[in-house]
């Protein structure tokens, strides 16, 4: 079968020689003329390469992290239920059975929660990984410890991609529900989780333990012994490890023991589990504390449908769809980091906001940067690749490592048109770049490269242009045994050209060369208007399948030439292997340019993917201030998915007025206003504009959102417990700065408990200064604004008709936000009416529903806690009021506060009982 991959050659019967790989395509491979003795016998070193030879053997010079480090590869499939022997040198790890002794799984997952599926960390692990987004595409390896004793609640995070060099580490205080540590695990996408054995002793796992496997059934999860997570060791690593470049980060670290003995576990782990280690000095580390960024926890992520929408997990109607439009995968996973730890340095934001200014206001910018960054290719996998020694040398690393080679030459050849689109910029962060990218280790790598492969030499798509590209990548000359190898496979292509065109003419048949990467070279025919001789395929047509619109087949001759252009490949590959590896070791000193490189293009595709998001609808630049006020914003996802510009509304929140209650009828748009919010607010702290006419928001350094989720998949009491754990890590984490969303709190239990519940939950929220916005149908809740000086109620508008012909009544959504509480009431039996409920049942709900609504208003106003609690805060913000705007002398200040006290006692006399005047006289 045809894979979609399957490339056609465009080889016609009568030109054999478009191929793509005649001698005639590549200059300078048929004028070697002389051959002289081979440097190393071809025999010998082919052999050794099939066999995993020492790299030494072929010059390899880049430099291991350490004599001994050589390790077998292993079946990572296998599971151990007992741990084994501990030693301490890293050779007595290697398991003799195959299964290395650094882990151990559980026998039953069940059992202990433990999953003992682990995906194989191969190199096709590791190449086909492509999606930022999604878990299926996970490339990241994340070691987990939690402090014991008194420390425990101190987490270490040691994470480390395997598309990218970057050892990324973390410590910070955490306990209760630990959601800071599933929030940074579920950042990460993680494709397995290390933890010590120590969290699932005897069948019982710590609540750290159960919480992750819990949030992460589908992530592999690896059991490492204790001792390996060792922060001794961890420092060592490193030390050893770390490119010079990030070198600072040792001091951030060297006292951070958990992240550190973290590091010493997913370091030792990835030497066995990959076929290979990472070069000495090569590795990106960095410390990333919670203080840079602010914190979503991943419910609030989930509920705001920030990279993954809740219904279809494929489709792109999320705040990361609408804003993606990166050219490059490092760009795409960039923006996704982003929206989901957005910055809290203001002026980090406006650097970058200052960038899009200047790429929307200068269209040539725009566009030329946009065409040089569309080029390159992911760097921080290729980085990745190339920072990573293989521990076994076989025709498929050699083909891998001049890929690499290939690679590393388009990107390098991409830096100087990058640099032109960059040299006028005018904004700091461009100038920056700009700046970054004029070191000469670019170029020194460049030149070094262009000396053993050949100029024209590039990365393209396809497999067989690939194939094409990585037989002539090695300068003529070279390597005389090279040359003859090249020259006997252009001879076995064009044979195979010859004999598609007799088979044609021999058949009368419209046949061409075709190539796939699984079958090598074949025939293919299309179906349409096919005249075949005897009405079927000829006998000797073999291994015939039927793709579309075409037939694919071989001969058996084509087999043995295919046969003969593969061993003549793998003498190409061998040798063109041997010389790569002596260029990499040239240049693999200036390798870590590269991190900046990888830097810019990802930050750069980034900021114009932003700025693209603007050209398709009309977004603002946002300022930040000490409020939130929106004028006309608009929801993001719902304006794509609509197409057209939904209904725009205001919003203004203060400290002063820093409690927004909402309230409206079902379907008026609630939920739609409080997302709306969240997302502009996240939008901004990433550095994009908004769609509003105008904006200016407070840093938020949290955002947490408590939306009801679907009834039709929860269960009463599950949807309750669920509500409640969300409001009670609101409220263990919530700060002064943080800005609340919080839909239909309390839905899950009886209407006087959920009353109770938001009341409470509203006068613990009300005590902060954080920014909230709290939507809900009891109206009930509309009184704390004669309460509280800082709440305000705002409604969805909705209009009311009445069917001229039927005299039924409809009600239209505005979708308007208005100040005040909702005038609707019994909305919910509103809604029922339109189904098929019998009538009578209806009318008694409504009399019923609205004794019990008058029952509770009356007990309400006549509740003397109420009443002074109201007489507390009118004295609390006439207090707060003059001490702000007094002028007064202080003789007129105290008459001022004696009246201002009389006023309070009468006001207190009226409720009953009488309550100490003691807080007031102080
Ligand atoms: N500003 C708007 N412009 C256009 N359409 C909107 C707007 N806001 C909401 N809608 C539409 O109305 C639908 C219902 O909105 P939403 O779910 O926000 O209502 P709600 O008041 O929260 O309802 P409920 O109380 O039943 O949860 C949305 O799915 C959307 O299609």
């Amino acid at each position: 079968m045809f894979s979609s991959s399957t490339e056609e050659v465009g080889v016609t019967p009568e030109c054999g020689q478009t191929c793509g790989v005649s001698p005639n395509d590549r200059s300078g491979v048929n004028e070697t003329t002389s051959y002289g003795p081979p440097s190393t016998s071809s025999s010998s070193s082919h052999q050794s390469l099939r066999e995993g030879s020492s790299s030494s053997s072929h010059g390899l010079s880049l430099p291991r992290m350490a004599s001994g480090q050589l390790h077998h590869s292993f079946t990572l499939g296998k599971t151990s239920s007992s741990v084994l022997a501990t030693t301490s040198d890293s050779s007595s790890l290697r398991s003799r059975g195959g299964t290395p002794k650094l882990w151990r799984t559980a026998g039953s997952a069940g059992a202990t929660g433990i999953h003992p599926a682990r995906t194989p960390l191969t190199d096709h692990t590791v190449t086909s990984c492509s999606s930022a987004t999604s878990t299926s595409g996970a490339s990241v390896i994340v070691a987990v410890v939690e402090g014991r004793g008194l420390a425990r609640g101190e987490i270490g995070i040691a994470s480390l991609n395997l598309k990218c060099p970057e050892l990324i580490l973390s410590q910070f205080a955490d306990t209760g529900a630990y959601a800071k540590v599933i929030t940074k695990i579920h950042i990460l996408v993680p494709l397995e989780i290390l933890m010590p054995d120590t969290v699932s002793e005897k069948g019982k796992g710590t609540k750290l333990f159960n919480l992750i496997t819990e949030n992460f059934p589908g992530v592999a999860f690896t059991a490492i012994q204790r001792k390996y997570f060792n922060e001794r060791k961890g420092l060592e690593y490193i030390q050893q490890l770390c490119a010079p470049e990030f070198g600072t980060v040792l001091m951030e670290v060297q006292a951070k023991y958990y992240c550190l003995a973290a590091a010493a576990a997913l370091l030792k782990y990835l030497e066995f589990i990959q076929n290979s280690v990472y070069a000495s000095k090569s590795l990106k580390v960095s410390f990333k504390g919670s203080e840079q960024t602010a914190m979503i926890d991943s419910a609030s992520a989930t509920n705001l449908e920030l990279v993954v929408n809740n219904r279809d997990h494929r489709s792109e109607h999320t705040l990361l769809g609408v804003l993606n439009h990166t050219k490059t995968p490092g760009g795409a996973r960039r923006l996704r980091s982003n929206i989901l730890e957005p910055l809290v340095d203001v002026d980090t934001i406006n650097i970058r906001l200052d960038t899009i200014q200047e790429l929307l206001q200068d269209e040539e910018l725009f566009f030329g940067l946009k065409n040089a960054i569309g080029h390159f290719l992911d760097i921080d996998q290729l980085l990745s690749v190339l920072v990573q020694i293989p521990k076994q040398e076989t025709v498929q690393v050699a083909e891998a490592k001049i890929t690499h080679v290939i690679q590393l030459k388009h990107t390098l050849d991409l830096v100087p048109r990058l640099r032109l689109v960059l040299k006028n910029c005018n904004t700091a962060l461009l100038k920056a770049y700009s700046t970054s990218l004029e070191d000469n280790r670019f170029d020194m790598m460049l030149e070094q490269i262009k000396t053993v492969i050949n100029d024209d030499t590039t990365y393209l798509k396809g497999s067989l242009n690939m194939r094409t590209q990585k037989c002539y990548a090695v300068r003529p000359n070279i390597n005389e045994f090279l040359d003859i190898a090249r020259r006997a496979y252009t001879e076995i292509v064009d044979d195979i050209a010859g004999l598609v065109n007799q088979m044609g003419e021999k058949y009368g048949l419209p046949m061409r060369t075709s190539f796939s990467t699984a079958r090598g070279f074949f025939i293919q025919m299309k179906l349409e208007g096919l005249v075949l001789p005897e009405g079927k395929l000829p006998a000797e047509f073999i291994k015939v399948t039927k793709h579309k619109n075409n037939y694919g087949f071989t001969i058996a001759d084509m087999m043995k030439m295919n046969d003969r252009c593969d061993e003549a490949l793998r003498e190409i590959f061998h040798m063109s292997y041997v010389v790569t590896c002596q260029l990499l070791g040239t240049v693999h000193e200036h390798i870590h340019c590269l991190y900046k490189l990888s830097d810019a293009v990802s930050m750069l595709d980034m900021l114009l993917s932003l700025a693209n998001a603007c050209t398709i609808s009309d977004y603002v630049r946002p300022e930040f201030t000490d409020t939130l006020a929106i004028k006309q914003g608009r929801h993001p996802i719902l304006e794509r998915i609509v197409g057209q510009q939904p209904v725009s509304n205001n919003s203004y929140i203060s400290e002063g007025s820093n409690f927004v209650i909402i309230t409206g009828p079902n379907m008026s748009g609630k939920s739609t206003y409080l997302k709306q919010v969240a997302l502009c607010q996240i939008m901004a702290q990433i550095g994009s504009f908004v769609p509003t006419e105008y904006a200016s928001f407070r840093v938020a350094d949290q955002i947490f959102t408590r939306i009801g989720v679907d009834d039709d998949f929860e269960t009463n009491s599950s949807t309750f417990m669920l509500e409640m754990k969300e409001m009670a890590y609101i409220i263990h984490n919530v700060s002064d700065r943080s800005l609340i969303i919080i839909d239909e709190l309390g839905r899950g239990t009886s209407a006087e408990e959920g009353i109770g519940i938001c009341h409470t939950v509203c006068e613990f929220l009300l005590s902060l200064k954080a920014f909230t916005l709290f939507a809900t149908h009891y109206l009930e809740l509309c009184h704390l604004e004669s309460l509280y000086p800082n709440v305000e109620n705002q409604h969805m508008e909705v209009q009311h008709t009445r069917s001229a012909d039927t005299g039924a009544e409809s009600v239209v959504y505005t979708y308007l936000l208005n100040r005040g509480c909702s005038e609707e009431r019994h909305y919910g039996l509103r809604a029922a009416e339109m189904t098929a409920l019998p009538s009578n049942i209806i009318q008694e709900a409504k009399i019923i529903a609205s004794k019990v609504s008058q029952q509770l208003l009356a007990k309400h106003h006549s509740d003397p806690e109420t009443q002074r609690q109201r007489a507390v805060y009118h004295l609390a913000t006439r207090l707060l009021q003059t001490a702000r705007n007094s002028r007064l002398d202080p003789d007129s200040l105290r008459m001022y506060l004696k009246g201002l006290k009389k006023q309070y006692e009468a006001e207190l006399q009226a409720a009953e009982p009488p309550a100490s005047m003691d807080t007031e006289e102080e």
